[in-house]
């Protein structure tokens, strides 16, 4: 028998993302200008900034929603640029939207394998295995936090963290390599943050790339191990935990418009600065 240490080594970190000089206009404008940044497995990056600083156009460009115009966007270091939210799915990238929809009279268990529903036996005997799916609803939903779960209820039963919860759920039991989260702008209850943070602390557990886009920067600190400052889409921060306590955060948030106004007034004044 092995007498090999059964000890766990800790995994370092691999880049999930990386994003190369990532650049999205519309018409003339930039809403991202070079960004550059590497969103870590097995790491919470958190992306702050103000209204405009260009994090939905991030989120649009990692799931898919919008094509990036110049720079790379690197999966596992090869370069993809995706051409559908399908194409960005495939690939394991997951994303959790605000305004989460769910089919409210199907079951908890329908709404976790919407078209991905295991069968069993073989053809032309194949059928849908119900008992299969039940339990992997709910073997999934309690990794995420969420216990003693009723699958047969309507999703509609759900509380709406439990609903963004389910898509985490999914998306770990599906594969995500990186999982996306668009935290909505209007404040949550403490309850629903706490059952979401779970699951996105389980993400980050299962070793995904986990990419948070809020503009809480308390909650950001609490949850992060990376924070990505945009202002006027450029990068204007790339900072660790160790770099940053919440105060820090909280305070370069608040002039995250002061930072703005400097940055046009400088590189009106000194155009080079606008390339860094
Ligand atoms: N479809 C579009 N057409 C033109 N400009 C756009 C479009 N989408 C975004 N922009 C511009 O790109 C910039 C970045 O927008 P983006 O929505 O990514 O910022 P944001 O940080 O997510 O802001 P918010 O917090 O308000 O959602 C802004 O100046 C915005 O006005």
């Amino acid at each position: 028998m092995s007498t090999a240490s059964s000890a766990v080594q800790p995994v370092a970190p691999t880049p999930g993302l990386e994003m190369r000089g990532l650049t999205v206009r519309h018409g003339n404008v930039a809403a991202l200008a070079r960004v550059s940044a590497t969103l870590m497995a097995g790491e919470i990056t958190c992306i702050l900034g103000e209204n405009g600083s260009g994090k939905s156009t991030v989120v649009a460009v990692l799931s898919g929603l919008l094509r990036h115009d110049e720079g790379q966007l690197l999966v596992d270091g090869q370069p993809v640029r995706f051409r559908s939210p399908r194409q960005a799915r495939d690939v394991g990238i997951a994303t959790v939207w605000p305004d989460l929809a769910v089919a409210p009279l199907l079951s908890v268990w329908r709404n976790f394998f919407l078209g991905a529903e295991p069968t069993r036996g073989v053809w032309p005997l194949r059928r849908l295995d119900v008992d299969g799916a039940r339990e992997a609803t709910v073997r999934a939903m309690a990794r995420v936090g969420v216990t003693g779960l009723d699958p047969d209820q309507p999703a509609s039963a759900l509380q709406a963290g439990e609903r963004q919860s389910l898509a985490v759920a999914r998306a770990l039991h599906f594969g995500a390599r990186a999982l996306i989260i668009d935290e909505p702008e209007t404040p949550v209850t403490v309850a629903r943050q706490t059952l979401f943070g779970q699951a996105i602390l389980a993400a980050r557990a299962q070793g995904l790339a986990v990419v948070v886009v809020t503009n809480n920067p308390r909650y950001a600190h609490l949850i992060g191990d990376r924070f990505l400052l945009l202002a006027h889409g450029h990068v204007a921060g790339n900072l660790t935990r160790d770099d940053v306590d919440a105060d820090i955060l909280t305070a370069l948030m608040a002039g995250g418009e002061r930072l703005n106004t400097l940055t046009d007034a400088l590189t009106a004044l000194h155009p080079e600065l606008g390339n860094r």
